[in-house]
């Protein structure tokens, strides 16, 4: 199967050497530092359980890897709408299109019946530009556990013991595409299923992300440090606690193990990756994990205060770090 994973940085490596790893004849669109990394050294990716390396082709311009069997789509949302304009030559009339990010995707209301029908969300999808260059039907849904940082150019430290990924149709059929995919992440060493409930999962995830991310970035604390103080651990699980509200206010009836996620959390010297963004003055993805999870709890009438103030200092201290 010959797979191409677009966005090289701390997941798309990960998930570009367990492709190698799992027989998939694989390709990485990368820029900058880690394409030129790659080309010359290939991938190192560091794990509990040793080190993988693998030696995919790389290029940082879509047309030299031509039309793939897949694509997985592995960047931060505020970069989609430039791979949506990049993405052509990697795709045949069915490729599919596998979306591994975090918070709530371009495509989420597509098969959505009830007030989402038919909405888009112009915070990461400006213009409608991914909905037309890639198209709803193309997109599967991709959510990723695993704790990841780039160390060194084309070298990655992955935290997780395990590494989950779970796939899924947004219109909740199953389907052929995303079962194929799943077996070679399998056999690369991913634990991965596919889901028929994609929301769900999402929502799960993102419950995470919502809980750590802004108290991480504003404290610019790994997750064990932050965690360290009762006052905030009481703060992360009134935030777990909003973002399964939300998504039961929307339907996805979700109920994550909170003591089991805060245990996680508080073990974890992980910086997560909205820190690990702000940290190296990139642009962080406020929008897609907590601008519009915000905007899904007004239109469901479900009380997010935390997470509303919190978005706010954060875009604040986004906007602060612009000026300066
Ligand atoms: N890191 C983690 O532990 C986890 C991250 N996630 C999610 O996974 C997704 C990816 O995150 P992560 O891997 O951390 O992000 P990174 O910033 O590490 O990687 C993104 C990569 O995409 C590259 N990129 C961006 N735009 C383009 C472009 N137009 N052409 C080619 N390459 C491009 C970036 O290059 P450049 O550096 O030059 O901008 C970078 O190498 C996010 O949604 C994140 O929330 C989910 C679970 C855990
Ligand atoms: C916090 C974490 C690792 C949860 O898996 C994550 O999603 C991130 O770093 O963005």
């Amino acid at each position: 199967m010959k797979v191409c994973v677009y966005g090289a940085g701390a997941i798309g490596c990960h998930v570009a050497a367990r492709l190698v790893s799992g027989g998939a004849d694989v390709s990485v669109v990368a820029r900058g530092s880690q394409l030129a990394a790659i080309r010359e050294q290939g991938l190192r990716v560091e794990t509990p359980d040793g080190t993988l390396t693998a030696h995919p082709r790389a290029s940082d311009d879509p047309a030299d890897l031509g039309p793939q069997d897949a694509v997985l789509v592995t960047v931060k949302a505020p970069a989609l709408t430039a791979v949506a304009a990049a993405i052509a030559p990697l795709l045949r009339p069915d490729t599919p299109v596998v979306f591994v990010m975090n918070g709530i995707p371009w495509w989420y209301c597509h098969g959505l019946k009830g007030d989402l029908a038919g909405r888009q969300f112009a915070e990461i999808d400006p213009d409608g530009i991914v909905w037309r260059h890639i198209g709803p039907e193309r997109a599967v849904g991709g959510v990723v556990y695993s704790s990841c940082t780039v160390t060194a150019p084309g070298t990655v430290r992955v935290l997780s013991a395990k590494s989950r990924i779970i796939l899924g149709e947004p219109t909740g059929e199953g389907s052929s595409r995303a079962a194929a995919l799943a077996a070679i992440l399998r056999a690369g060493g991913f634990v991965c299923e596919v889901t028929d409930q994609i929301r769900d999962a999402i929502w799960t995830k993102l419950a995470w992300n919502i809980a750590t991310g802004p108290i991480c970035a504003l404290a610019r604390a790994p997750m064990n440090v932050a965690l360290a103080d009762p006052t905030v651990e009481a703060a992360v699980r009134a935030l777990l606690a909003e973002g399964i509200a939300i998504a039961r206010g929307l339907g996805c009836m979700i109920a994550p193990d909170i003591d089991a996620i805060v245990k996680a959390v508080r073990s974890s010297p992980h910086k997560p990756s909205i820190l690990q963004d702000l940290e190296l003055g990139r642009p962080m993805e406020i929008d897609a994990l907590y601008t519009i999870p915000l905007a899904l709890a007004e239109m469901a009438s479900v009380p997010a205060p935390t997470l509303g103030l919190l978005t706010a200092l954060l875009r604040l201290q986004a906007q602060q770090g612009r000026q300066q």
